[in-house]
């Protein structure tokens, strides 16, 4: 299996207090790697560092074999669109001016997507996180939660890119609606092959999504490995805890 994203002893501090230590992790490609803890344990952090958008202290970062953070400013370009950021919050992925299309075709011009293929592709995005295309000339604040998480789902996809950092990506809706857009996850990953990176607190969300896990307890590893294998028999006090506490993912 191919690996997509691959981080090795990495480290961060801040200040005097560590967040994140000798954290090493492989995601492949069009597998999903859950990253749980609680609250402070470090996973942000990870989300950046993987992103390019905060320098660890020490270790190294690989996306597509290459290292992130040795990469020149050409070379650098090409990998910002190969990993896309799904934040909690739609409101800080959309901008509240545009309508949903233009949200869209604002990445094609970045893409320098022939304007021919505009309506095309837009279509096919809508499609690809099961929402209306009738909600093509939406506007942001006319979208309930979930919705706008798709449409914030379906702009990060935009570019076709091998990695979505998905950082408390379903925290923030529903119960139901939560467990509509994992699966709105999965399907898409069966179809496009891209790869997740998914932050969590709730071991409920990781153990409905992911492949493997990375359990972070105070900026520490405590646990990884196939997310079955590690829910069926936690070896760790720590990921014990997160398991009696975690929630349940609606049917859906
Ligand atoms: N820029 C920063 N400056 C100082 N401390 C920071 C900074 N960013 C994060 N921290 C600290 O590092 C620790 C880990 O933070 P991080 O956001 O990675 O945790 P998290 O697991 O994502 O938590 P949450 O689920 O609450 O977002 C926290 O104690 C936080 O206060």
């Amino acid at each position: 299996m191919t690996v997509v994203l691959a981080a090795s002893g990495v480290r961060k501090s801040f200040g005097d207090f560590t967040a994140l230590d000798d954290c090493s992790f492989q995601l492949h490609a069009g597998r999903t790697l859950g990253v749980v803890g609680e609250s402070g344990s470090g996973k942000s952090t990870l989300g950046r560092i993987v992103m390019r958008l905060l320098t660890p202290d020490a270790g190294t970062v690989q996306l597509a074999g290459d290292d992130l953070y040795a990469m020149g400013a050409s070379r650098l370009r090409t990998a910002r669109r190969r990993i896309q950021l799904v934040p909690q919050d739609p409101r800080h992925a959309l901008n509240p001016a545009m309508s949903v299309g233009d949200n869209l075709r604002f990445q094609f011009a970045a893409q320098r997507l022939p304007r021919s293929t505009w309506n095309v592709r837009t279509d096919e995005l809508l499609d690809q996180v099961a929402l209306s295309r009738d909600y093509v000339h939406a506007w942001p604040y006319e979208l309930s939660g979930g919705q706008a998480q798709r449409v914030a789902i379906a702009r990060a996809i935009a570019g076709r890119p091998d990695v979505l950092v998905c950082d408390e990506a379903v925290s923030a809706l529903d119960k139901s609606v939560q467990a509509q857009v994992l699966n709105t996850f999965a399907d898409l990953q069966r179809e496009t092959g891209v790869a997740l990176f998914f932050i969590s607190h709730d071991l409920a969300v990781i153990d409905h999504i992911s492949d493997d896990v990375l359990v972070l307890n105070r900026g520490h590893t405590v646990e990884s490995g196939p997310t079955r294998t590690v829910l069926a028999d936690p070896q760790d006090a720590y990921t014990r805890e997160l398991l009696a506490a975690r929630s349940v993912v609606a049917a859906a």
